[in-house]
């Protein structure tokens, strides 16, 4: 799309005041009844209570007005005086905006079919003439499920549970989405230049307009093809790793939670439309995405947390450098490693927040398609264990790899299965009676 509108069916979404009125109307429609007022995650954790809701939403509508949205740009335009979650909400309203384009045109639980591709002119970008062989696609499919096997087993297995169809798009976008974190991250990393990271973005483009590069590509663009997922959040990955190449101390929270946001909040948003929203489900589709997006902030402050010695050794601190100061602490202290009172009193307040984040996205896993739930049950469970393991480790993760043994990894999956199994209408009569 080479304008800064979005068509969506008979609308026109000029800027961010447009989005909100129709996507506040639109995606009450169907399923979802009760209006969803965006909940700012506070980025200090020692000011757990927060602002009041009324007074976040006031502050975010005004300067949404004050700046029409470039939603194309995406987050690379500049915006001023705002921050980075409000700048990340712009994407979490139009992703949910086109999910629930879909919600009003029947149910989430079968794949979005081609056809419906045509209601939604100019917001996905398919060419509907193009169509792969079906025994290619077939193949893609099965190498994307091989690869996700050998890289994450025990989510593979909880996507095993999901349909055919959802279970290979699941598999096709895990897969770039691991090569594009190889690109930096991987054996070839320090061959990767900011050039290879717009080729890579081209090739992505490529995908959308149905003409895939190589195999595992083809699967991708099959997916999109089928499912309303948006460009947006692929787009956005690529900037958190172009970030990644350039960047490796982050001043405050909100630079990281954007970095969070591009390389695992974007996770949560492209896989929303592929898992559905269960027909029974009463929550906004706004108020799903921003659990998705939490979860994928959660797990990338959880890998942080995790990783914070094996990031010094490499040059990188992601621990903003504001907060480290308030507890009397600097990078020296970081690259030095010691454990000392300080640095526990800081961790604790890092694994608080990250396990706000984690809050944050199990009150939307309830409302996912009911085959979509266990995998996202199994994996929050288990990475959210990671922050107990730190805390075991007595808060050395300089030294100590903090990780969940094989036997409590056993025993979250029936757990996992069991929450998986709660309905979205029991959820108020069970919320109260520690089952929130
Ligand atoms: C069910 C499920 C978890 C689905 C997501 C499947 C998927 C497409 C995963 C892609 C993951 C990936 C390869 C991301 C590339 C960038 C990256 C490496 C991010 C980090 C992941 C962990 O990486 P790594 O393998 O290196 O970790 P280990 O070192 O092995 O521990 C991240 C930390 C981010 C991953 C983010 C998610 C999985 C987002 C999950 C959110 C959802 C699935 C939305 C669920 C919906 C609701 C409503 C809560």
């Amino acid at each position: 799309m080479a304008s800064s509108s979005v068509a969506v069916g008979t609308f026109e979404l000029r800027d961010m005041d447009d989005v909100l009125q129709w996507g506040h109307s639109v995606v009450r429609i169907g399923s979802s009844l009760r209006p969803f007022k965006p909940k700012f995650m506070c980025y200090s954790p020692k000011k757990v209570s927060a602002r009041t809701a009324h007074l976040r939403t006031l502050a975010m509508q005004s300067s949404f007005r004050c700046q029409a949205a470039t939603l194309e740009g995406g987050l690379r335009t500049v915006h001023q005086n705002r921050t980075s979650e409000e700048r990340v909400y712009e994407v979490v309203l139009k992703q949910a905006a086109l999910m629930a384009q879909r919600v009003a045109q029947g149910s989430t639980s079968t794949p979005f079919l081609v056809q419906d591709a045509e209601n939604l002119d100019g917001v996905l970008p398919v060419d509907l003439s193009i169509s792969f062989s079906p025994q290619l696609l077939k193949e893609a499919y099965a190498r994307c499920g091989e690869v996700c096997a050998e890289y994450a087993k025990t989510f593979y297995l909880g996507t095993k549970l999901m349909t055919p169809e959802r279970q290979q798009a699941i598999w096709a976008i895990y897969v770039w989405c691991r090569r594009t974190d190889e690109l930096v991250d991987g054996p070839n990393a320090s061959h990767i230049t900011p050039a290879a990271l717009d080729r890579w973005e081209q090739r992505l483009e490529d995908i959308y307009d149905g003409r895939p590069y190589d195999m595992l590509d083809a699967a991708l663009a099959d997916t999109v093809r089928k499912f309303p997922i948006d460009i947006q959040p692929f787009r956005d990955m690529i900037e958190g790793m172009r970030m990644d190449l350039f960047k490796s101390r982050y001043e405050t929270f909100d630079e990281l939670y954007l970095y969070c946001y591009y390389v695992a909040g974007t996770v949560g948003l492209m896989s929303v439309p592929v898992m559905g929203i269960a027909p029974d489900s009463k929550a906004t589709t706004e108020s799903i995405y921003n659990a998705a997006l939490a979860l994928g902030i959660a797990n990338q402050l959880t890998n942080i947390l995790r990783d914070v010695g094996e990031d010094a050794r490499r040059g990188r601190i992601y621990l903003p450098r504001d907060e480290l100061a308030q507890f009397g602490l600097c990078e020296d202290d970081i690259f030095a490693g010691a454990v000392t009172e300080k640095w526990r009193a800081f961790m604790k307040d890092q694994i608080t927040r990250a396990r706000m984040f984690f809050d944050e996205a199990e009150k939307g896993v309830v409302d996912l398609d009911k085959d979509s739930r266990w995998p996202v049950w199994a994996s929050l469970i288990l990475y959210r264990q990671i922050l107990d393991s730190i805390e075991e480790n007595d808060y050395d993760n300089f030294t100590k790899r903090a990780y969940v043994g094989k036997w409590k990894k056993f025993l979250s999956l029936p757990a996992a299965y069991g929450r998986a199994l709660l309905h979205p209408s029991w959820t108020p009569i069970l919320a109260g009676k520690g089952f929130s």
